[in-house]
């Protein structure tokens, strides 16, 4: 593990933290948009690459955007293996699924950021949004890539289905706030905190999160409207990973999503989607977490179970 400083590959950890103990995750650096009048990064087919990891929550969104939206033909993916080790996300390819790099060849994902900037300063993370006509990258925030996914193609696939509807929006980023910081990274923030006090914390404030979650989901079928939205979609990544991994690599043990009746409901629901189900691989999810963080699991010991989260 470790990160670029003047495009130079530092070996570190990879939780960083506050004097409190808290997990701090890092900015990200790239964060630029596509759209048909963009000076740089215009709508085009075949133009634009998705580096992604099968196991990350935050690369696994915009796999499902990337499927609703039917950019399939339009974005090619390469996938790195599971395991993160000294030098970060590696193109091996002797893991199923895991493609290599098959643009440039390189060994390393930190070879794909210096190339978009040979002196950067930054975390190596997935996804990455490349541009293959300007050799670098457009966005590496996965929040905005499927914002950009959402709509900036829409002409080009004549898919127009909006997962981020005006009317929605206020409704949508309340959601999105409190799942981010509470779910999203709240596990993260359990598994990684450096302190009892912060673990407990973070704990405490992911399950009333997932409390007030399925009390929802008790009078609806979805989070915001009656349809499908991107705080839904921004949400299942984590659902899915929350029994395999986070109860027991991240000590979120509160409860199971299997003990949430509402919300068990709703993710055995929505996992029926084939963009959900076809973007979900749960022997790249387990091995990566379990495998790659050894200051929380240094046996690097995958555990078997649990045999379904349904
Ligand atoms: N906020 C970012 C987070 C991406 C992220 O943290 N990805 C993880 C994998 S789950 C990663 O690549 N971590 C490597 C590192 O931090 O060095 C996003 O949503 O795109």
């Amino acid at each position: 593990m470790g990160r670029l400083v003047d495009g130079k590959w530092i070996e570190s950890s990879l939780i960083t933290s506050d004097e409190e103990g808290s997990f701090k995750r890092q900015p990200r650096t790239f964060l630029d948009t596509i759209a048909a009048d963009h000076s740089r990064f215009q709508v085009e087919s075949g133009r634009y690459h998705l580096y992604v990891s099968y196991a990350c929550p935050w690369a696994h969104r915009t796999l499902i955007f990337r499927s609703l939206k039917e950019l399939e033909n339009h974005i090619s993916v390469s996938v790195v293996h599971p395991d993160m080790m000294e030098q970060g996300w590696s193109f091996a390819s002797n893991f199923p699924g895991a493609t290599g790099d098959e643009l440039h060849g390189f060994d390393q994902l930190f070879e794909v950021y210096q190339k978009a900037q040979r002196d950067v300063s930054t975390s190596v993370t997935v996804p990455i949004l490349w541009d293959k006509k300007l050799d670098t990258i457009v966005n590496n925030e996965s929040s905005q890539i499927i914002r950009i996914f959402n709509s900036a193609f829409n002409e080009l696939t004549g898919n127009s289905v909006d997962f981020y509807p005006e009317a929605l929006r206020s409704e949508i980023d309340s959601w999105n706030e409190e799942i981010y910081e509470c779910v999203n990274n709240g596990v993260y923030r359990s598994g990684f905190a450096q302190s009892q006090s912060a673990h407990e914390h973070a704990v405490n404030e992911l399950f009333r999160a997932l409390d007030k979650i399925d009390r929802h989901l008790s009078r609806h079928s979805y989070l915001v409207g009656n349809q499908l939205t991107e705080a839904d979609l921004r949400l299942i990544p984590t659902l899915l990973r929350f029994d395999v991994v986070y109860v027991t690599h991240f000590k979120a043990n509160r409860k199971r999503i299997k003990d949430y009746t509402h919300i068990s409901e709703y993710l055995r629901r929505l996992y029926k989607i084939p963009a959900i189900h076809q973007t979900t691989h749960f022997d790249h999810i387990k091995r990566h977490y379990y495998y790659s963080h050894e200051s929380i699991n240094p046996q690097r010991i995958i555990p078997v179970g649990p045999d379904s989260i349904f």
